[in-house]
């Protein structure tokens, strides 16, 4: 594996390890989707935290296991293959250590790739991968787009039946549409030694941020790294589990709950010891889409927090932002009155 070219350690964001703690987190909620009571605990969690781990996902382990082999040697191969491969990010392609458009660095390299239809191909990245012998990337990655396209529209189908709201597709529609602008993500953050005449402090690999789609699927290798934020704005480690996925609400998803679903504030420190491989994917609505509150998720007489707007809206403003940035507060209706 290659250590990322001209580190330049100086320029990346670092965190106090030494912040507060947080002595009655009870930890990360764990569902078992195939449990009967998985619906009720999915709605809690997403209440809660805005964050939870899935076992019983029925996602085969080697599709994941396949998919991490591919990524490890794609990420292998030098600088310019890659970015021959698949582009410099702008913003899907092949990125090192730039994040977005606006300034962002962190302790990592990425490959950053549109969805087709929710699940149905990652073009056109991979159309270029596929002249360039990643194959073999290419192939399992569309088994498991497939797959976790499937997971994703089974939770948001069960947190819709949770919530109690009468059309079951009500969230898994925005993901499944032909036109849903999903996006797939691979991380790679090579580890980091501890920082010289700087102890106590952590080399950000990924910046804290909310993600701006409905739901967000990640699977990791077995590296720490990922923290969440808690309401109180203390941050607390999520124990990596590669065989199972961790889930984060969106930004969309809160508002189409009216704020009931938290998105949450996530970040990725970089490891002193091992390299951390993560995939994610996240699951937009169509351009087109409104996004506003679901109606029959709505108290009588409760008015929307948000003005409404489109995905295409939403999507364009997020790109003029800074990653740590609160995105949803330029459409939040009560704001400054
Ligand atoms: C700094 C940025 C990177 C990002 C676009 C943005 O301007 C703000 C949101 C960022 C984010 C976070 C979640 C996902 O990783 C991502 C692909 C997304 O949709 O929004 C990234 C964007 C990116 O890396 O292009
Ligand atoms: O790589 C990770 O573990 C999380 C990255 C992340 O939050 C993102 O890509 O949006
Ligand atoms: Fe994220």
């Amino acid at each position: 594996m290659v250590v990322l070219e001209n580190p330049a350690l100086e320029h990346l964001p670092l965190v106090n390890l030494h912040a507060k703690q947080t002595p009655s987190f009870s930890g990360i909620p764990t569902i078992d989707l195939s449990r009967p009571n998985a619906a009720a605990l999915l709605v809690r969690a997403c209440e809660d935290l805005g964050f939870f781990k899935v076992i019983g996902h029925g996602v085969p382990q080697d599709v994941m296991s396949r998919l991490e082999a591919a990524a490890v040697d794609f990420f292998s191969r030098p600088l310019a293959d890659k970015e021959r491969a698949a582009g410099v990010a702008n913003p899907v392609g092949y990125g090192s250590k730039k994040i977005g458009p606006n300034g962002d660095v962190g302790w990592v390299e990425y490959l950053l790739m549109q969805v087709k239809g929710g699940g149905r191909g990652a073009e056109p990245v991979s159309a270029l991968l596929k002249q360039q012998g990643a194959e073999e990337l290419c192939s399992v990655l569309e088994a498991y787009l497939w797959t976790v396209r499937r997971l994703a529209c089974r939770m948001l189908e069960l947190m819709a039946e949770g919530l109690g709201v009468p059309q079951r597709d009500a969230f898994s529609r925005l993901v499944a549409d032909e036109e849903s602008d999903c996006m797939f993500r691979l991380n790679h953050y090579p580890p980091c030694p501890p920082l010289q005449g700087m102890p106590g402090c952590g080399l950000t690999g990924f910046g804290e941020h909310t993600d701006p789609q409905v739901i967000s699927l990640l699977r990791s290798n077995n590296t720490s790294g990922l923290q969440i934020s808690l309401r109180d704005g203390s941050w607390v480690p999520v124990p990596p589990d590669q065989s199972s996925f961790f889930v984060n609400v969106g930004d969309s998803m809160q508002v189409l709950t009216n704020g009931r679903f938290r998105s949450v504030r996530h970040r990725v420190l970089a490891n002193t010891s091992k390299p951390r491989f993560s995939m994610i994917y996240f699951g937009g609505p169509p351009p087109r889409e409104r996004l506003a509150p679901i109606p029959g998720l709505m108290g009588e007489g409760e008015e929307s927090l948000y003005r409404e707007f489109t995905w295409s809206e939403y999507k364009k403003a997020a790109y003029t932002t800074r990653l740590a940035d609160n995105r949803l507060g330029q459409f939040e209706r009560w704001r400054g009155q």
